[in-house]
């Protein structure tokens, strides 16, 4: 029984817009919270999951069973506040347990007023999902005097979540984005000494914000970049005026082909032959600029442990994975090749420009707390600017 169960327990439900209900046990804030339900197959990392912009009006589901057990601190965070709309788990264990950890998981959802359920057959759910497709759905979180498991509940989240008007179409990079431009000097967290800061730089990289996660901006500042953090809607004239070596497009959250303002600043951007880099929904936008189509997959990819093959060495990669969306291999055109493929489902995973110094990854190369097979992707990019450098 977990901690929960053991104190006055506070009830939730979840309800899912296909009908399907959920009666479990309130984590975090009382409330209510609907959005797009996915599931998540990492074991660790739950911190860095909440804080992904990318995961904006969705309600992550997490597979793993027993979540919360090292608690939460102020420095596992991939941005600065928690973008997940709900957490929906099976267990919270008794105890919190690490060194580092400064607030148990239950707290940190209070403190940042994001609801969750507990105690829920988080097995069933992710079949539903796995075999219907990611569904939107709806929490009610209770406080600790509500009188709960009342049909009319029900009822009014069944009604939310259909409501709720799903992710296709929906422009969220602009929200979850920076709202003017600033530098980023921090680098990687180091077991003696925490974060760093930068020392030295070799190369100016302007980095697009569609709501990026902090440790892609660290790895570039460990390798020798020099970031100007930019707001997504920057045109391609302001971007060049800062007279970059290379161009990031970050990740983040919504449809890839609601962000014509991206489409349109990247198709200008890549006539300048400038090193060109997108991770994620960077790596969508990249594609949509080169011609490519974009499509809404089933259940989509999230998890840590995501077998990709890179297709010209034949190595397979484990990767950390957060998309809903894809870009339809079909639809490359001929200067796009396919460098990189899921194996869980054949879908494209990396493109690379073969008239440009331009390439996107999926994936997460950047992932924390990892795994980092991918994390070699960085090294490409240098590459090129050295390449652009030495050239100019
Ligand atoms: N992590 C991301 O950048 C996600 C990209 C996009 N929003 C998707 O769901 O596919």
């Amino acid at each position: 029984m977990s901690i929960l169960a053991r104190q006055a327990a506070r009830r939730a439900i979840l309800v899912l817009a296909d009908g399907t209900v959920f009666h479990g046990t309130a984590i975090g804030a009382s409330g209510k919270a609907v959005g797009e339900v996915v599931f998540n197959t990492a074991m660790t990392g739950y911190q860095e999951i909440l804080t992904d912009p990318s995961y904006s009006e969705q309600i992550v589901t997490l597979t793993y069973p027993h979540i919360g057990n090292y608690g939460t601190n102020s420095e596992d965070t991939e941005s600065d506040k928690v973008w997940a709309k709900a957490l929906v788990i099976r267990d919270l264990p008794l105890l919190a347990s690490n060194f580092r950890s400064q607030q148990s998981l239950d707290e940190y959802l209070k403190s940042h007023n994001v609801v969750g359920i507990a105690d829920i057959d988080t097995r069933r759910l992710t079949n539903v999902l796995r075999n219907k497709g990611a569904q939107n759905g709806c929490i009610i979180a209770f406080g600790a005097d509500a009188d709960v498991t009342t049909s009319d509940s029900e009822q009014t989240a069944l009604a939310a979540a259909q409501a709720f008007p799903g992710l296709q179409g929906m422009d969220l990079a602009k929200l979850a984005s920076c709202t003017a431009p600033h530098s980023w000097t921090q680098t990687s967290w180091q077991l003696e000494s925490g974060y760093g800061e930068q020392t030295q730089s070799q190369f100016h990289v302007v980095a697009y914000d569609y709501g990026v996660k902090h440790n892609i901006l660290r790895m570039l500042a460990d390798r020798g970049c020099r970031i100007t953090v930019v707001p997504a809607q920057t045109s391609a004239a302001d971007v060049l005026a800062l007279q970059p070596d290379g161009i990031f497009l970050s990740n983040g959250p919504g449809d890839p082909a609601a962000c014509d303002y991206a489409i349109e600043a990247i198709r200008e951007l890549l006539e300048h032959n400038i090193p060109i880099f997108g991770i994620c929904l960077g790596h969508q936008l990249l594609a949509l600029a080169m011609g490519a189509r974009t499509t809404k997959m089933p259940h989509g990819h999230h998890g840590a442990n995501h077998p990709v093959l890179d297709i010209a060495k034949g190595v397979v990669m484990i990767t950390s994975q957060n998309h809903g969306f894809a870009v339809d291999e079909k639809s490359l055109p001929s200067h796009l090749q396919a460098t990189h493929r899921s194996l869980f489902d054949q879908t494209l995973q990396g493109i690379h420009a073969t008239d440009k110094p331009a390439f996107g990854f999926q994936g997460h190369p950047e992932a924390s707390p990892g795994p980092h097979d991918a994390a070699p992707l960085f090294e490409h990019f240098i590459d090129l600017m050295k390449t652009h450098q030495a050239n100019q």
